[in-house]
């Protein structure tokens, strides 16, 4: 197998975007053309005012800024960029089907099902083609044997190497990633496509940290790390239930049983609940391959990931309806955030927009204040959510108008929690910790209410300023 000098990247996304803007710093001998068929996209990747970038992630842009037209390129011509590739990339989203069998739980795979077969129609020329997508074990079976079909004498290898990185640290977890995964063939040619892939990373990945395994591991290992992820956050989630009971904090059982170097202190972090475009999604998905291999119990263990991070959501928006006198109609409600983390101007499955939907099913006005999510992004979150609840189309819904026309958004935090009966923090952005909160308790109504979803807020500073401050986990 050569060795790889021009990359195809299929899928300008939150992974394809700044994984190959690195690979493209590290290895300027390397051409890397990024390809998606949105040409929005594509322009905003391409737009020389670098706030344009299509994804907000600290760093990004500077990485951008320097690859960028020396051997980064990002256009809409597919074909080209498949022919002149030697490894081909996919990158393109997988979301959970929302149709016919699977719905609601597998992986929808048509659009990686779309790349193989552009890969087997226009590629002459042998190639590697590298699952970067988060899959379903045993999918490299179904690309191969679609590029398989092809007839027109071109070797295909198929690897696994998924991708780690987290939003908001996207660009530090491409530097210095824990380990980089590759799956291949046993065979020869397999284990020859796994080192050239392998030679990629070695531009700045230590070889200690890139681990090679059969293809089936790899694709179960990136379900398996998100489902083990995601399944620490649902258990300090249940505990910090148990806490507001109880009057334990659940900071301090976090760092307590952290402290225990088999626990490990990361990813306890008790909140709202998670979101994300990957842990629901990835759970899902394995819970629908134990389902489709028999093994029922294994199946419902982790479902319950998701079902405890769903009652997470509905607990937080169900106390504020309580706290606020058994109704929320008519009272305007601040939100602080609706990304699903801080430093990301991704929302996919953010917790905000369940809150906000169970809130606005109680009448509630909201008022949204997020730094990097756009208007329309949040009406369009919105909208998504009852077209998935209702099955129809929100265009002809009036109920759905009435939903959104009691959603306002602000440029300007104060303005949101002027006047505000509660405000909500759904996202742990750093600058809510620093606002003026006497000036916002001054404009607010009384009593002032603060629930707090990410513990930020300095509890005991807002109490004295005479707010009504609840906590995750922490009880009375
Ligand atoms: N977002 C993350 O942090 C993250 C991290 C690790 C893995 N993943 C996985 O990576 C994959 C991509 O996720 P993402 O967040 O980048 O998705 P995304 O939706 O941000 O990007 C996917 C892109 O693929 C493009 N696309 C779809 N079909 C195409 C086709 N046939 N040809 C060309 N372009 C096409 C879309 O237009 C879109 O721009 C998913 O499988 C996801 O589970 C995501
Ligand atoms: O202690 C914690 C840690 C995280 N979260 C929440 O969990 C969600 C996911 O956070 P995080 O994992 O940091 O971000 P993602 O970008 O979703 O990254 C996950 O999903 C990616 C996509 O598969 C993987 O590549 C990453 O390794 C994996 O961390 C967010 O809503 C966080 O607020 C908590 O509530 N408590």
């Amino acid at each position: 197998m050569k060795e790889i000098r021009n990359i195809c990247c299929i899928g300008a996304g939150y992974v394809g975007g700044p994984t190959m803007a690195v690979i493209a710093q590290k290895c300027p001998h390397i051409t890397v053309n990024v390809v998606d068929i949105n040409a929005q996209r594509i322009a905003d990747w391409n737009d020389t005012d670098l706030s344009k970038l299509p994804i907000f992630e600290p760093g990004l842009a500077e990485v951008v800024a320097e690859a960028r037209n020396r051997n980064l390129f990002y256009s809409t011509d597919i074909e080209k960029s498949i022919q002149e590739a030697d490894a081909i990339f996919i990158s393109v989203n997988t979301p959970t089907k929302t149709y016919g069998v699977g719905k609601g739980m597998a992986a929808d795979l048509k659009f990686v099902e779309l790349c193989a077969r552009q890969i087997a129609r226009v590629a002459k020329e042998d190639k590697i083609v590298v699952e970067k997508s988060t899959l379903p074990v045993r999918t490299a079976q179904a690309i191969r044997t679609i590029l398989d079909a092809t007839g027109n004498g071109a070797q295909f290898q198929v690897l696994s190497n998924p991708e780690f990185l987290a939003e908001g640290t996207a660009i530090a977890d491409l530097y210095a990633p824990d380990r980089v995964l590759i799956g291949g063939g046993e065979d020869a040619a397999g284990q020859e496509a796994i080192q050239a892939l392998a030679a990629v990373y070695r531009n700045w990945v230590p070889k200690e940290n890139i681990f090679t395994t059969r293809v089936w591991s790899s694709e179960l290992s990136k379900l398996t790390a998100n489902a083990f992820l995601a399944q620490r956050v649902s258990s300090i989630n249940a505990i910090s239930a148990l806490c507001e009971k109880t009057g334990a904090d659940v900071d301090e059982v976090a760092k307590a049983i952290g402290m225990d170097s088999r626990i490990g202190a990361k990813f306890l972090k008790s909140s709202v609940g998670f979101g994300g475009s990957c842990f629901q999604k990835d759970i899902l998905n394995l819970v629908y391959l134990c389902r489709h291999f028999n093994l029922p119990e294994a199946a419902d263990y982790w479902e319950q990931v998701v079902k405890m991070n769903d009652y997470q959501k509905h607990r937080f928006a169900k106390n504020i309806i309580d706290s606020l006198f058994n109704t929320v109609s008519g009272k305007k409600i601040a939100f602080l955030g609706w990304a699903f983390k801080k430093d990301t101007n991704d929302t996919r499955e953010s917790a905000a927009i369940y809150v906000a939907d169970e809130l606005l099913q109680d009448r509630a006005e909201i008022h949204v204040y997020d730094p990097k999510v756009p208007a329309e992004k949040i009406y369009a979150d919105l909208e998504y959510l009852q077209t998935q609840k209702t099955g129809c189309h929100p265009e002809g819904s009036e109920a759905t108008r009435d939903l959104l026309n009691r959603v306002t958004v602000h440029q300007n935090p104060y303005d949101a929690m002027k006047d505000a009966h509660a405000i909500a923090i759904l996202t742990e952005w750093d600058e809510f910790k620093t606002y003026d909160w006497q000036k916002v308790y001054e404009e607010m109504l009384k009593p002032a209410f603060v629930f707090d979803g990410r513990n930020i807020v300095d509890k005991a500073q807002l109490e004295a300023l005479g707010f009504e401050v609840y906590n995750i986990g922490k009880g009375k």
